[in-house]
């Protein structure tokens, strides 16, 4: 058993400080005492007396994670002593979490993405990080669209992750060169990673939360720590072409959010308010019949089946990461289960609708929690479909759309559904896929239970449904 106290004088305070961990935390006392989560600690190393310990934290409640070194003297114990110390805190930090440790990444970066600040925050905030924790990087920028789906096309099975430093767009991309690549089941296998750099970066909401989907030193441990976990992911099948949509399918007012406003992209993450506030103005109905195989429409057992899944999951031990390698006779992409004239156990909605928006994980975006009890891997789609209704109670509702009361709007559809089917009533609308304009067209989406990968933190979507609100007496 390694000794589970060092003193060490540290370089910076010339304080005599000890430093002690638990199963679960790294504890530095000198004067002040810090306490680490194990999760968040990244590599330890003695160079002759010198002790060199990183983790990733906030220096203040308010302030971004960043990563952090507390250097020090050691002034009690050998360096054998010493070394075993370093071993034993690595151990409980990587391989006690069910993480390896060095990860082999490949990283590909878009230089376009959002605010065009991908380059600069990789250089500055990710890499010293992936290089602390003694990961090996294949780093690649891309060059034109079309790169990712290229890269990911052809990608060879030696790394342990893809780091995507980028928006959604890029993650759309990287799914669909998965799709077509010569083993996809295996390169599905392949966990993702996003860094937010784009401008729609819900993917990285959805895995670290609303207070840190945003943060890149969150999602650069999410890179080093995350554990591997199946998501769902969906086949869109339009004029005989199948493409992989991940995240979701916007028609009408929805859609305009993402699509009518590409050339306000200087705005930020503020396009998306925007185009609401436009299409507020504009009240267009969204001219599309909608069918669907449902699973469930009531929202309370919905609520109640994310509950019971959510403690599950909680209570977990540390899942085995997923095999890299399947079977020859399984890595074909799964064949399509719903034809286009299949109408067995559908249903067709006949109200004129203001909006239809399905898709997977909660939020799309920081102002829209649109699916709040989506579950990774239920093999399931959550459908909203919202009836034209007064306008003042679409704006009520949409008020509370970044916490998902949207949810609870009383005329707004929820479905869960295996697949389900676009028609368009008139020739003129939008279809916003993942965040890209496609044709308005008919379509049909039907789901892949658990076929892609991704890292997370937790090992389910970091959001918590508003409740129900109270009724007014
Ligand atoms: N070097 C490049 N030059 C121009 N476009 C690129 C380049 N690399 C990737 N792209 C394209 O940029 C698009 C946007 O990517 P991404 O989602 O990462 O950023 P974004 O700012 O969030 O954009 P969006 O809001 O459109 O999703 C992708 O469709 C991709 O094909």
């Amino acid at each position: 058993m390694a000794q589970r106290d060092l003193t060490i004088r540290a370089a910076a305070t010339k304080k005599l400080s000890t430093l002690s961990y638990t199963d679960t935390e790294l504890t530095i006392t000198d004067g002040r005492v810090i306490q680490v989560p194990m999760r968040q600690v990244i590599g330890a190393r003695r160079d002759a007396r010198t002790l060199n310990l990183s983790y990733i934290a906030r220096k203040k409640k308010a302030d971004p994670m960043s990563l952090t070194n507390f250097v020090g003297t050691v002034e009690d114990a050998e360096d054998d002593a010493v070394d075993a110390w370093i071993e034993t805190l690595l151990h409980m930090a990587y391989e006690g979490a069910g993480v390896k440790r060095g990860r082999r990444l490949k990283v590909i970066i878009n230089p376009h993405g959002g605010t065009k600040k991908g380059v600069a925050i990789f250089n500055k905030t990710i890499e010293p990080i992936l290089r602390t924790a003694q990961c090996s990087l294949d780093v690649i920028h891309t060059t034109r669209g079309g790169h990712a789906y290229d890269i990911a096309k052809t990608i060879k099975f030696e790394y342990d992750a893809i780091v995507v430093v980028s928006g959604d767009g890029l993650v759309h991309e990287i799914l669909n060169g998965f799709a077509h690549h010569e083993q996809p089941i295996n390169a599905f296998r392949i966990p993702l990673a996003p860094v937010p750099t784009g401008t729609g970066n819900g993917l990285s909401l959805n895995l670290l939360g609303m207070n840190d989907g945003f943060d890149v030193s969150a999602a650069a441990l999410n890179v080093v720590k995350g554990l591997s976990m199946n998501v769902d992911v969906f086949s869109l099948t339009q004029n005989g072409k199948r493409t992989i949509s991940f995240m979701s399918q916007g028609m009408g007012l929805i859609a305009d959010l993402d699509i009518g406003t590409e050339h306000l992209r200087w705005m930020g993450e503020a396009r998306f308010m925007y185009g609401l506030l436009r299409g507020m103005i504009q009240f267009k109905p969204c001219p599309v019949q909608l069918s669907y195989k449902a699973v469930e429409l009531d929202k309370d057992k919905m609520i109640d089946t994310l509950r019971k899944r959510r403690m599950k999951d909680k209570d977990k031990d540390v899942p085995a990461p997923p095999s890299l390698q399947n079977s020859e006779a399984e890595t074909a992409l799964p064949p399509l289960k719903h034809s286009s004239t299949d109408n067995d156990g559908w249903t067709t909605l006949e109200k004129p609708l203001l909006y239809v928006f399905a898709g997977k994980g909660p939020y799309v975006g920081r102002d829209l929690m649109a699916f709040p009890v989506s579950l990774p891997d239920d093999g399931l789609i959550d459908i909203i479909a919202q009836p034209v209704s007064s306008r003042s109670e679409i704006l009520l509702s949409l008020g509370g759309a970044p916490k998902g009361e949207l949810y609870w709007n009383s005329s707004l559809q929820y479905i869960k559904a295996h697949a389900y089917r676009v028609k368009p009533l008139s020739p003129k609308g939008a279809l916003a896929v993942d965040g890209e304009i496609f044709p308005f067209e008919e379509f049909q989406v039907e789901t892949h239970q658990g076929l892609a990968t991704l890292l997370s933190p937790h090992g389910y979507y970091a959001a918590e449904p508003a409740p129900r609100p109270k009724r007014k007496t």
